[in-house]
This record gives C-alpha cells, structure tokens and sequence, in this order.
C-alpha cells in the first residue's frame, strides 16, 4: 500500500542556509504522527512543504500520490489544515461560516467520503453547540480555536495537519479534542500530522514520534521504541527524558 505521506531526501535552504537537510519519512493511512523538535527545528518548513504552500529545494516528496508543487484543488480538497487561529470573518456566526466554508466541498464528494461534514454534526464534535449561533468575534481563545479545528475538518480531509492544535485550550477542551483525533485517526481513518511542544499531548494521540533537530530526524518511532533505544540501563525513561536526551545529545554533536 502506498504511504499517504511520502517523503525522501528533502531539503530546503533559505538563502545560503540550510534548514532541512536529507529529511526522510513516510506516514500510513489512518496513522497520527507528532512531530516534535525545539524551536526552529524546521517543522514548520516541513509541513508548508506537504501542504504545498512553500517549495523545496530538493528532494522527493508525495503526499496522497502527488507532488505538493503541483497539487489541484481535488487535490487540496482532501487535506484539512488546522492553522493559528482564524482571525477573518469575526461577523459571521459560527454555524454560519462553517455551512458556507464547507460548500466548496461538496464538488468532492464522493461514494465512501461524504463531504462536507454536515455543519450540525460538526459544531458538535468540536463542542460548539452552544456557540453554534453567535459571532465569531465574540468567541473565547478556546471556543477560537475549537473553531479552528472544525474549520481544518470541514471538508472531511484524508489527511489533517494540526500545527500546535491544543494551545489555549482549557483541560475539558484538550481532553475532548484529545477524543476528537482519536476518533478522526481509528473511525473515519484519517491521517493525521501534528506538531506539539506538549509531550503528554504527542504520547497521548501519536503512533509514531518523530524528533526534528536543526533541520534533521534524530529518532523516529513508537514512544516505546524511542524510550527503550534511551534506555542503555535498562530503565524505563519517560518521553519528557527521552526527548531531552535526544535533543541534548544533538547539541553536544553539532
Ligand atoms: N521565510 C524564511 N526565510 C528565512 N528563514 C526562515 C524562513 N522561515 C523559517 N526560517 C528559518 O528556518 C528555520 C526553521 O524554521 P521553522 O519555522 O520551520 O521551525 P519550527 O520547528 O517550526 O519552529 P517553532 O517550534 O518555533 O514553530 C529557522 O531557523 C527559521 O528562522
């Protein structure tokens, strides 16, 4: 089966700096996979590269079967992307926006994928149901970015990115969200690409951890995988370890 990302010896420079170097990984449908790193790692870079908004400088990558730089909107149709908060449309009311986002999806509906996501159900799953009616401008930090969420799934995506998806939220949002990618990744199958600076976060929702350092994998695995390769002793590390020593190791070396 083909990976639904696919990702060989990508590279990206800005100017005469290197930013990734000689990144390669795949992801498998229905898989969620956190992506963690220090600040200014290159997770970002890499994300806009899959999403198809930043070009590489070198390298091979697909994401479901196609190159991200020559992407159509079938294309784009089937990913869902979670960014920063959505700032526009502070008039419009929640329900409102997310029926009206979500008609541009209906030209890609298909027999096993129904899109868009009916926009009842959907306030529901992201917990706005209350909010359904109001204006977007009125919306707490939390409900903001609950709203984000639903905006990133509205068209039913096959694969979901969620950049740093939870910050802000309160714990009941956390931990419902937290259900609403569990859901996502084991009913609907989808597959998921999160970056997060919150380890529990990553341990919680992720199948696979994949640690980005100045631009390159240091560790990519299961949380047990990462945390056993760390333990030379033979004790149990907890990720919050593991992470450090990979990433501490990494600056001894460079
Ligand atoms: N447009 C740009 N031009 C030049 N350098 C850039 C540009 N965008 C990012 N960079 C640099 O590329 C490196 C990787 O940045 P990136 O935003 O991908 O990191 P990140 O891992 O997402 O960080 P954070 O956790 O802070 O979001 C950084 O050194 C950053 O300064």
């Amino acid at each position: 089966m083909n990976a639904v990302i696919d990702v060989e010896g990508l590279r990206m420079r800005y100017g005469s700096y290197d930013v990734l170097h000689d990144v390669t990984f795949q992801v498998q449908k229905g898989e969620v996979l956190a992506l963690l790193g220090p600040n200014g790692a290159g997770k970002s870079t890499t994300i806009e590269i899959l999403e198809g908004f930043r070009m590489r400088s070198a390298g091979r990558v697909e994401v479901l079967g196609v190159d991200p730089a020559h992407g159509d909107e079938a294309w784009r149709a089937r990913l869902g992307i979670v960014l920063q908060s959505w700032r526009d449309h502070g008039k419009w009311r929640v329900r409102e926006l997310l029926a009206h986002l979500g008609s541009f999806y209906t030209a890609y509906s298909s027999d096993t994928v129904r899109r868009p996501w009916d926009p009842d159900e959907l306030v529901a799953a992201v917990g706005l149901t209350r909010q359904a009616g109001q204006k977007i401008m009125r919306l707490s930090g939390g409900q903001r970015r609950r709203l984000d969420v639903a905006i990133g799934i509205v068209g039913r995506p096959d694969l979901l990115f969620l950049d740093e998806p939870t910050a802000g939220f309160d714990p009941e949002a956390r931990y419902d969200f937290h259900e609403l990618v569990r859901e996502l990744a084991t009913i609907q199958a989808t597959t998921i690409l999160l970056t997060t600076h919150d380890l529990d976060e990553a341990e919680k929702l992720a199948d696979r951890i994949m640690i980005l350092k100045g631009g390159r994998i240091m560790a990519n695995g299961t949380v047990d995988e990462l945390t056993r390769q760390v333990a030379a002793d033979g004790e149990r590390r907890t990720l919050e370890e593991t992470y450090l020593s990979w990433v501490r190791a990494a600056e001894v070396a460079s």
